[in-house]
């Protein structure tokens, strides 16, 4: 389970993060959703100790987040993974893809080269990537094809916890969808836990169990997706945030 306990993060004076606390039952989803600036990658990369908060705690199955150069940083990071909003500089692009891939399992698993090789296929399918694929650059791959690979590298050490970030948001609709469907079938076969963070409501239904909203550094509120349109329930700021995503919808239509 993840627990976030009274998190704060001040960067140069300015409070970045403000009391957030949540948690993630194994296997649980949570949505992260709230305007641009309001702290959700600040928070994910705190999650993924790439940066310490000012206080707070942080747990992960009963463990405390460990600074970067501890022992047990290894561990933290292979059971909860990150795919980020700008991917560009995940996959070494002085490597083929294939070795990109390899690499994560080199570094935390046992596996032999036949055995990675296989992992590798197995995932290089659920993505929706060709096997060709493997031995090309990553520069020579589309921004959707270079995105699914990044979930591929994430995902095929069979992290506990995978943090997405923006993911789909440079996407088309298609891959979009393809991408989330992706997600809800390996929550089901692999029981990973998912922290979705969007700025997108549309995105939520069907893949995360609740939903927080964020403004500001602050938590203005968490409930389970199912109450969403319950708009009596919910606070002013995350009926605007409904609003305008329907608003965005019906443009679509048009
Ligand atoms: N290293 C930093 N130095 C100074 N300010 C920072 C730093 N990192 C984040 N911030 C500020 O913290 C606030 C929250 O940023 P953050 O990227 O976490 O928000 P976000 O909700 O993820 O936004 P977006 O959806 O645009 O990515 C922003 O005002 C940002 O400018």
């Amino acid at each position: 389970m993840l627990q976030v306990l009274q998190l704060f993060k001040e960067i140069n004076g300015r409070q970045i993060l403000n009391d957030i606390s949540f948690e993630i039952e194994n296997g649980g989803s949570l949505a992260i959703i709230g305007e641009s600036g309001s702290g959700k990658s600040t928070l994910a990369q705190l999650i993924m100790a790439l940066q310490q908060p000012t206080s707070g705690q942080i747990m992960f199955n009963g463990r405390s987040l460990p600074s970067k150069r501890s022992k047990s940083y290894k561990e933290w990071y292979r059971d909860i993974q990150i795919v980020f909003q700008n991917t560009a500089s995940i996959l070494n692009p002085a490597m083929s893809l294939f070795q990109c891939l390899e690499e994560p399992l080199v570094n935390f698993t046992n596996l032999n080269r036949l055995e990675r090789k296989h992992r590798i296929l197995e995932y290089l399918d659920k993505v929706g990537l060709r096997e060709d694929l493997l031995r090309k650059r990553p520069g020579k791959l589309s921004g959707g094809q270079y995105q699914r690979a990044c979930l591929a590298k994430a995902l095929l050490i069979k992290p506990n916890l995978l943090i997405c970030d923006e993911i789909v948001s440079g996407l088309d609709i298609v891959l979009q969808q393809r991408v989330i469907d992706l997600l809800k079938s390996i929550q089901k076969e692999q029981g990973v836990s998912l922290l979705f963070i969007t700025h997108d409501l549309s995105l939520i239904s069907g893949l995360c169990n609740d939903i927080l909203v964020m403004k500001g550094g602050n938590k203005i509120e968490q409930f389970h997706t199912s109450d969403l349109h319950n708009e009596k329930n919910r606070d002013a700021y995350t009926n605007m945030l409904i609003k305008s995503t329907q608003m965005l919808e019906t443009t679509w239509e048009l």
